[in-house]
């Protein structure tokens, strides 16, 4: 684990020397448009403005941010996208339906950003997948002072374990069905679907919500789109429906799907 963490750290080390050596020489591409150039450049100038190097990230904190972007962001949307096909094979009448939208708004086209917005069964679909299958079913907090939470008195420093899943599968907050898949739930977005509480929290909640909400929905959205457009699929019969959190939720046997050229 530790060689591991060692070979990530040098390899993202060796990635941010060039680019700053790049950036020195004045040398201007395409690679300074992604988010490593643009938290380099942010970086540097906040340097710059106060002469001196007591401001601005280190090198060391650099890396941690471009490993927290990198693991937040990969999993997470790559596991929702896994459950949504799962849930849409053992759905097949919401596939149906969410096929029809994308080709109604995009007919042939490759899906573009104007058009993800008005994809509202696959952002219904989307947001019950992630209710069901929150990739973070848990998330962690530490109280900073003592706090008196209902009849606990808890003192400075305890980790705190949000349970997400729960909170979406509780029947008071969600019904009677709330173990079921009804994206119909969220057919007038999540304030309707949750009575304004905080019972919907894929994300988080707070001022530490997941900063890649919206483009992970985006993400979502255009990967979905793209596929319905292409194919229909169904569960292989060796599919063994048994879901397991590894810091995120996967499908322990994995996903085995057949796809179907459209
Ligand atoms: C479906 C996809 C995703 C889910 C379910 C998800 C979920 C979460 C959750 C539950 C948190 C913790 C929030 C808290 O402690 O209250 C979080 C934090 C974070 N997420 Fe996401 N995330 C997703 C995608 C992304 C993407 C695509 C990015 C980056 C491009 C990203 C970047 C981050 C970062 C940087 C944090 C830490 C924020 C902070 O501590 O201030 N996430 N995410």
């Amino acid at each position: 684990m530790l060689e591991i963490e060692k070979e990530i750290q040098t390899t993202i080390r060796c990635i941010i020397d060039k680019r700053l050596m790049a950036m020195k020489a004045g040398e201007t591409s395409n690679n300074n448009e992604d988010f490593l150039g643009i938290l380099l450049e942010s970086n540097t100038k906040e340097i710059e403005q106060h002469g001196n190097k007591d401001f601005g990230m280190t090198t060391t904190e650099v890396i941690k941010e471009c490993k927290l972007f990198y693991f937040a962001g990969q999993d997470t949307t790559s596991v929702l996208l896994v459950w949504t096909m799962i849930l849409l094979c053992l759905h097949p009448e919401w596939q149906v339906r969410a096929r029809e939208e994308v080709l109604n708004v995009f007919e042939n086209e490759k899906p573009h950003f104007e058009g993800l917005s008005r994809l509202k069964i696959v952002t219904m679909i989307l947001y019950e997948t992630l209710r069901l299958f929150p990739p973070l079913p848990t998330f962690g907090r530490t109280n900073k002072e003592e706090v008196k939470l209902g009849e606990l008195n808890l003192p400075a420093g305890v980790i705190l374990i949000v349970p997400a899943i729960l909170v979406h599968y509780n029947k008071e907050l969600w019904g009677e069905d709330a173990k079921e898949f009804k994206p119909e739930r969220f057919s007038e977005g999540v304030s309707k679907a949750t009575n304004g509480q905080v019972s919907f929290i894929p994300f988080g909640w707070g001022p530490r919500i997941c900063i890649g909400q919206n483009f992970a929905m985006m993400e979502a959205k255009m990967a979905i789109a793209m596929i319905l457009q292409k194919f229909t699929f169904k569960l292989s019969p060796s599919y063994t429906h048994a879901p397991v959190e590894v810091v995120t939720i996967h499908p322990q046997y994995d996903a085995p799907l057949l796809m179907c050229k459209l």
